[in-house]
């Protein structure tokens, strides 16, 4: 296990749903914390019936089991970092936020997880007041995929300006870093940017970009591999955070956090395409190795900052 530069053992709390087909969710969770040598806690707020075909069934933890669960790890064991996935419900976004204003100073990462990759809902529509108002003010970093950054900001994202209008949008929400994942891609663009080839030309449909914000410093970096050619893509979102959390719980700043674990998710996806868990969607391969290159420094893709990108 991974420990502190005081000594003691690093440890990551991860407050999600429970995916039964163990890809996404607390499960997700789980095995990506474990996997960077950080010891992981789990509170559960909802259980789901869930394999890679889809969710046959949700049902709610109570809020007030939900504070139960927060007393007790928070009480006897303490952790370095915290994520939320699935909340489910605006009762549970309360109870949630109202324990981390309370009693938390470790960062908090919020994957803001509205729908699963099947297509079924994962919070309930009036939870999202909520989660904007009540929970994103207490996030360190909030990691919205394409869709969910659009339900956030209440308009459509077609262009890179406008992701970059939606970071900027959520960041003044609360959060100091907002992650656009590039999982979603809307359209196929050509984006045109100084970093690249002799043509200056990028075919962003041929990889996975990801938009991190930095509202202090009013900064742009984009975290880019290539595009994984897999639909064994169920649980990526939870996994990454996680990952980003386990890093922050090592004591990685919040950006090497975020680009290590950025490596960690794309090789997942990439061990996976030749496994067959399940008949649907199937889920990365969390077990895959960390090597030392990951944490803290930047792994094997490509960070770019302050670049001038334009969709020609
Ligand atoms: N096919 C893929 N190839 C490579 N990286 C991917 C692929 N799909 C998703 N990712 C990466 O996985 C992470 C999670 O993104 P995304 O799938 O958009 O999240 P979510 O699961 O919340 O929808 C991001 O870093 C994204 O760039
Ligand atoms: C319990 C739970 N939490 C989160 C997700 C999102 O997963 P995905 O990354 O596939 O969108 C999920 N399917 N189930």
């Amino acid at each position: 296990m991974f420990r502190q530069p005081s000594g003691h053992v690093a440890r990551a709390l991860t407050i999600a749903g429970s995916d039964s087909g163990g890809g996404a969710g607390i499960q997700a969770d789980l095995k990506t914390i474990h996997q960077f040598g950080v010891y992981a806690l789990s509170v559960v707020t909802a259980l789901t019936a869930q394999n890679t075909r889809g969710v046959q069934a949700i049902y709610d933890v109570s809020p007030e089991f939900v504070r139960a669960q927060l007393s007790s790890v928070y009480d006897d064991i303490g952790m370095d970092a915290i994520k939320t996935g699935m909340l489910s419900s605006t009762s549970i976004i309360r109870e949630v936020a109202s324990f981390l204003r309370e009693n938390v100073t470790s960062p908090v990462v919020v994957d803001p997880v509205m729908v699963a990759k099947g297509g079924a809902p994962l919070l309930q529509s009036d939870a999202v007041e909520a989660l904007k108002h009540q929970l994103l003010p207490l996030a360190s970093i909030v990691t919205p995929n394409l869709p969910e950054a659009e339900v956030i900001c209440g308009y459509p994202l077609h262009s890179w300006e406008d992701c970059h209008r939606a970071a900027r949008d959520i960041a003044s929400l609360g959060t100091n870093l907002v992650v656009i994942k590039g999982g979603h891609v809307p359209t196929s663009v050509t984006i045109e940017t100084n970093q690249k080839s002799s043509s200056g030309l990028y075919d962003a449909s041929a990889f996975a970009t990801d938009i991190v914000y930095q509202k202090d410093t009013d900064k742009f970096t984009y975290l880019v591999t290539p595009r994984v050619d897999s639909q064994k893509t169920h649980g990526t979102g939870c996994t990454y955070s996680a990952a980003i959390t386990a890093l922050l719980a090592s004591g990685a700043s919040s950006l090497a956090s975020i680009a290590g674990a950025k490596a960690f998710v794309y090789e997942a996806i990439s061990r996976a395409r030749t496994w067959d868990v399940g008949h649907g969607h199937g889920p990365t391969d969390h077990s895959t190795p960390i090597p030392q290159a990951y944490w803290p420094q930047v792994g094997k893709f490509n960070v770019y900052q302050d670049t001038e990108w334009r969709v020609v």
